[in-house]
């Protein structure tokens, strides 16, 4: 073991409600805004086709000229009250905005910068109309913040001079100064999505960055921190050097899913884009869009892993959203609608898993969820139960797709057949497990 001083700051499983309340969301809205959208992947008439937020960089556009995009950001469509009514549509449960991506950009009037909202032509700040609009949505608002700023003079990629160290630390008081400004001007904000934190000069401030997770929790007790904000003293991101993870969730899941229980041992978040990868709006998404079911197979993946789902939507320079990402609040809002409750406060069930899909539990309850992703050819559900647990009632949650009947093929093993199922999108079975088996095979009615 080694010796870490700037690991954790907090327990790694919270129990305190702000945590029980992250873990019950389940579901939530990721939002990329800023200067990228107005380029949206273009620069100079020449189609860029990596992520529109790096544009400045594939297209390698000089901070003086990327900067001139601020003279022409006035989003006239934004309708924070519009974009709150849609996530709640869609059931998401928490929003992550970008306060500021690498480009350094500021959607609040910071004191800090000159490069903000404030010097634009819309000049009003646009993040508090969005905390209220999502609050009064009932929807719990975290912002993402990158430490990695482009605009700043005194960023440094590594410490290399004694200038360098100096500048940088400039850079940390400002990012201090940011980070407070943000809680002191915004107190409702549940936590901070940090990314931005992969270079040298970060990985070696891992007493400050562990100081300044402190500093942020005693401005806002329960304040929820993603594992990307730091680095212990030795370098190690996400997990320190004797693999204690820091931060509250573990957000090393970016456009990947995990595929074995091992995530189980850490809260922690997967989020995701809807094409390939684009956060920013780009205004040609080459390749495939992920549909609705194929995303909704994601979420419910995540739930039965015991995580969170944070779904990307990057909204056009001008504040409106584009159509594939409306249609995706409608059709996965629909669903939501129906099977929200295999979702929300829900999480791994402790069964083996199937082909069929996915079981998920609201921890303590005697029901599970299956969530049917893939019908067998043979319309029947595997159920392999441990040894002291037997199916007591079995039923859909929702509209009735068929007739279901249940057949015992092994010890605590048994199917469920579908009979004759027609949809187009994963369904939810729920089934009731109990203790005593009957001894002579018949089970007790079902006590609903
Ligand atoms: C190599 C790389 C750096 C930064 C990113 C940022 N993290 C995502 C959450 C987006 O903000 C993307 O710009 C993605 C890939």
């Amino acid at each position: 073991k080694k010796e870490v001083q700037y690991g954790p700051v907090s327990p790694e499983k919270r129990t305190d409600p702000a945590m029980e309340k992250w873990r019950d969301n389940r579901f939530g809205q990721f939002i990329h805004w800023g200067l990228y959208a107005i380029p949206a992947g273009y620069w100079k008439g020449k189609y860029y086709k990596g992520a529109a937020e790096w544009l400045k960089s594939w297209a390698k556009v000089p901070m003086n000229e990327w900067a001139k995009l601020a003279e022409e950001f006035n989003p006239e469509q934004y309708d924070p009250e519009e974009w709150a009514s849609m996530a709640k549509q869609m059931g998401a449960r928490y929003v992550v905005l970008t306060t500021k991506h690498h480009e350094g950009f500021c959607l609040w009037p910071s004191q800090y910068t000159d490069f903000d909202i404030s010097n634009t032509p819309y000049q009003k700040d646009l993040l508090k109309p969005f905390v209220e609009a999502y609050n009064k949505a009932g929807i719990d608002v975290y912002f993402y913040y990158s430490v990695l700023d482009w605009y700043h003079p005194d960023w440094r990629y590594a410490l290399k001079s004694e200038e360098d160290k100096q500048a940088f630390e400039r850079f940390k008081t400002f990012t201090k100064n940011q980070l407070s400004e943000l809680i002191e001007r915004y107190p409702s904000v549940k936590g901070f999505w940090f990314d931005g934190t992969w270079d040298a000069s970060w990985k070696a401030s891992g007493q400050f960055s562990y100081e300044l997770e402190k500093h942020m929790k005693q401005l806002k007790p329960g304040l929820i921190i993603n594992s990307r904000m730091r680095a212990d003293e030795w370098g190690s991101r996400h997990f320190d050097s004797n693999g204690q993870m820091m931060g509250d969730y573990a957000s090393g899941w970016e456009r990947k899913l995990p595929t074995d229980t091992s995530v189980l041992h850490n809260d922690w978040e997967a989020c995701m884009t809807v094409p390939e990868n684009q956060w920013g709006y780009h205004k040609n998404w080459e390749g495939h869009v992920k549909t609705p079911t194929e995303l909704i197979e994601m979420m419910v993946r995540c739930t039965a892993l015991s995580g969170n789902f944070l779904l990307n939507f990057g909204p056009k320079e001008d504040g409106s959203i584009r159509e594939e990402e409306q249609l995706l609040v409608k059709e996965i809002g629909n669903w939501m609608e129906q099977y929200g409750n295999a979702i929300y406060n829900c999480a791994y069930a402790g069964l083996e898993k199937q082909d069929w899909g996915y079981f998920t539990r609201e921890p303590g309850s005697k029901t599970v969820n299956m969530v049917v992703c893939n019908i067998p050819v043979n319309k029947a559900l595997r159920i392999q139960l441990p040894k002291n647990l037997f199916i007591q009632h079995y039923e859909y949650m929702g509209k009735p797709l068929s007739k279901l009947t249940l057949e015992e093929i092994g010890k605590n093993e048994y199917f469920i057949h579908l009979g004759k199922v027609k949809t187009k999108q994963p369904f939810v079975i729920n089934i009731q497990l109990t203790s005593e088996k009957t001894d002579n095979g018949l089970y007790q009615k079902a006590k609903t």
